[in-house]
């Protein structure tokens, strides 16, 4: 098969074009450094050739990991007979920038007969300011085709897959001064050509310096800042609200109508607790991470997120981290996995091992259930201005918080102790310019994000669910869980989690959602179902609320889920991106401790105060 590489610098769009291209869904966020591997798809239109999507590269001297990656498998493809063509992307409003990389990609392209179109993408920016590109006296200055596009309208990309499917010239390429001159002096001329062909770009920029004396400015933006987030997490339950809702009606409904015409009753048990109580009660959450993903990814793509890097990177320097730590940690939010992933855009290998302490401490998905299950039993639903004020946003605000100042908490602490070995190497971040997010893309993103977490999670909250639900059935068919196999294990995991105020069904809980942590509601979900006896579906945090649970245990539980490392998949991968399984295995057992002491301080503590 034919392959086809699409080069360019960092943030120029070719994500994006890939996606439209392959109609694959790689991460597309206005913030550069986001591809940090190789990635390729067939094209949809000519489904004989294969594209394969690069991390951005500033030049052919790679600085970060990722541009070595890059550059690597590069300088490897110039000589693959398979590959056919070179697409370099450059972003047509900031020329000067993308015509030094792609100056360099023709000058080795035409060294080795590998045939270049340059595509000027992001033209329907240009035409939205009224300002011109040169396209033909670019091309002949060039010697190569360059091709105007946008990936986000669309516009010429029709044009770009009539280029790709023409057969390619016989005689390979036309070579060009090109073809001898160093860097030096193509840097030079980059800037000559800019200047000749490009758009004034002047009036971009205005609009841009505006924004950013407002979200940059040490006081506006700190308010900015802390109030953006602040709204990030409210929204998660104002918006997702009506959805939880209805998610939670339509099970209660379909329970209702499904479990009465199961004739047999270990079969209606079974359907009633393990499926509409134990993994219905996960499925509740899932509106949750789709408003988060979302959001997150409106902020990503506005292009405020570098600008929140650039912010936190005096803060995350004094608790031993950089500015580029910002992204990978903001991504934890979501999931560790892609987070650890991202770590790889953070050049100095100390800065990135600080970072990889820290991921497992955000805030995760995964996490949401459980928070937004314990905050809803415990906090009073009331709200004001509209949903934009309100004690339980106020609360996941807090814990959300709490997690990452754990994390920063550690990295300082362990930057300060070991010192030498976590020096930085300096900040350099380029600022991408604000947009109009594309809504699109980011709502694929954020529905694949769902369903990814129903699939994954799912398979896991079943199976666990399920098994939960055999040994808390038998031996007495449900009639006394206390006396169930599940009710004999509660009570040699119970003493475990007695100071922390906990009973057995707690326990249970706990010890399950270390496969993965949501399986704690589908656990507790089944336990509870079982518990109720009656067919009808009671939603989980009613059970909560009339189980006595304690306020102190409440919070103990929130601050264990906040810490405790709770995920096999994010130990594999840290073991395989840190090249370490000793970190992997220190963490997990650092963090599980630690998770268990501050849980019982915290529900002894609460305890003088509540009595
Ligand atoms: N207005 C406009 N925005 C675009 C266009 N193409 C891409 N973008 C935006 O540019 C940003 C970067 O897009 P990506 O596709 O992630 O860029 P990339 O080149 O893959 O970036 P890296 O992987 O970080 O090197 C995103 O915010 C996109 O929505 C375009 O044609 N027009
Ligand atoms: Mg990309």
């Amino acid at each position: 098969m034919s392959k086809i590489i699409l080069i360019g610098s960092p943030n120029s769009g070719k994500s994006l074009l890939f996606n439209r291209l392959t109609g694959l869904a790689h991460k597309v966020a206005n913030f550069p450094g986001i591809t940090v591997d190789i990635g390729s798809g067939n094209l949809q239109a000519l489904p004989d050739k294969q594209l394969v999507d690069f991390p951005g590269t500033y030049s052919l001297q790679a600085i970060s990991a990722e541009e070595e990656v890059a550059v690597g498998y590069f300088e490897n493809a110039l000589c693959d007979p398979e590959v056919e063509q070179v697409l370099c992307l450059i972003d047509a409003t900031r020329l000067e920038k993308s015509l030094y990389f792609t100056l360099q990609v023709i000058r080795d392209c035409e060294r080795h007969g590998k045939p270049v179109t340059v595509l000027a993408n992001m033209i329907d920016v240009l035409d939205k300011h009224g300002l011109d590109l040169d396209v033909e006296g670019l091309s002949a200055a060039l010697y190569t085709p360059v091709l105007p596009i946008s990936g986000r309208t669309g516009k010429g990309v029709d044009a770009v897959i009539a280029a790709l499917s023409r057969p390619l010239p016989e005689a390979g390429v036309t070579r060009s001064h090109l073809t001898e001159t160093p860097d030096a002096i193509l840097r030079g001329e980059a800037h000559q050509l800019a200047r000749r062909f490009g758009p004034r770009d002047d009036i971009l920029i205005r609009t841009q310096h505006r924004l950013d004396s407002f979200f940059l400015h040490s006081l506006t933006g700190g308010v900015a800042f802390f109030v953006i987030m602040y709204l990030l997490f409210q929204s998660i339950f104002t918006w997702s609200a009506p959805a939880m809702d209805a998610v939670e009606g339509a099970l209660a409904w379909s329970a209702d109508r499904v479990v009465p015409l199961l004739g047999n009753q270990v079969a209606a048990d079974f359907t009633a607790d393990a499926l509409f109580s134990g993994v219905g009660a996960f499925l509740v959450f899932v509106p949750q991470i789709f408003v988060l993903t979302f959001i997150i990814g409106l902020l990503e793509d506005s292009g405020y997120m570098a600008r929140a890097a650039l912010i936190c990177h005096k803060p995350l320097r004094f608790f031993g981290l950089t500015g580029k730590s910002f992204i990978p940690l903001l991504s934890g939010t979501a999931c560790a996995i892609p987070a650890i992933y991202a770590a790889r855009a953070i050049d100095s290998p100390g800065k990135r091992l600080l970072t990889y302490m820290a991921i497992p401490l955000m805030p995760c998905s995964a996490r949401l259930p459980v928070y937004s299950l314990l905050i809803a039993a415990f906090i009073p639903a009331q709200t004001a201005l509209g949903g934009l004020l309100g004690w339980q946003g106020l609360a996941m605000f807090g814990i959300y918080f709490f997690g990452m100042f754990c994390g920063l908490l550690i990295t300082g602490l362990v930057s300060r102790v070991a010192g030498q070995r976590y020096q930085d190497l300096p900040f350099v971040l380029e600022l991408p310019p604000y947009r109009v997010p594309g809504f699109v893309p980011i709502l694929r993103n954020s529905v694949n994000r769902a369903r990814h977490f129903v699939t994954k999670a799912g398979k896991i909250i079943f199976t666990v669910t399920l098994l939960i639900w055999v040994l808390g059935y038998f031996p007495n068919y449900g009639a006394d869980l206390g006396q169930s196999w599940l009710g004999q294990i509660g009570r040699v995991v119970e003493p475990l989690f007695e100071p922390l105020g906990l009973d057995w069904r707690y326990g249970v809980a706990i010890f399950t959602s270390f496969a993965a942590r949501e399986v704690f509601v589908g656990t507790l979900g089944t336990i509870f179902g079982i518990e109720g006896a009656d067919e009808n579906m009671v939603p989980l945090v009613e059970h909560i609320q009339s189980s006595q649970l304690a306020l102190g245990s409440g919070l103990a539980l929130l601050v264990f889920f906040a810490i405790a490392l709770q995920c096999v998949s994010t130990l594999a991968i840290l073991s395989k991106e840190s090249s370490s399984r000793g970190l992997a295995l220190k963490m997990f057992c650092g963090y599980f401790l630690l998770a268990y002491v501050a849980g019982i301080v915290v529900y002894q503590v609460t305890g003088w105060f509540v009595g």
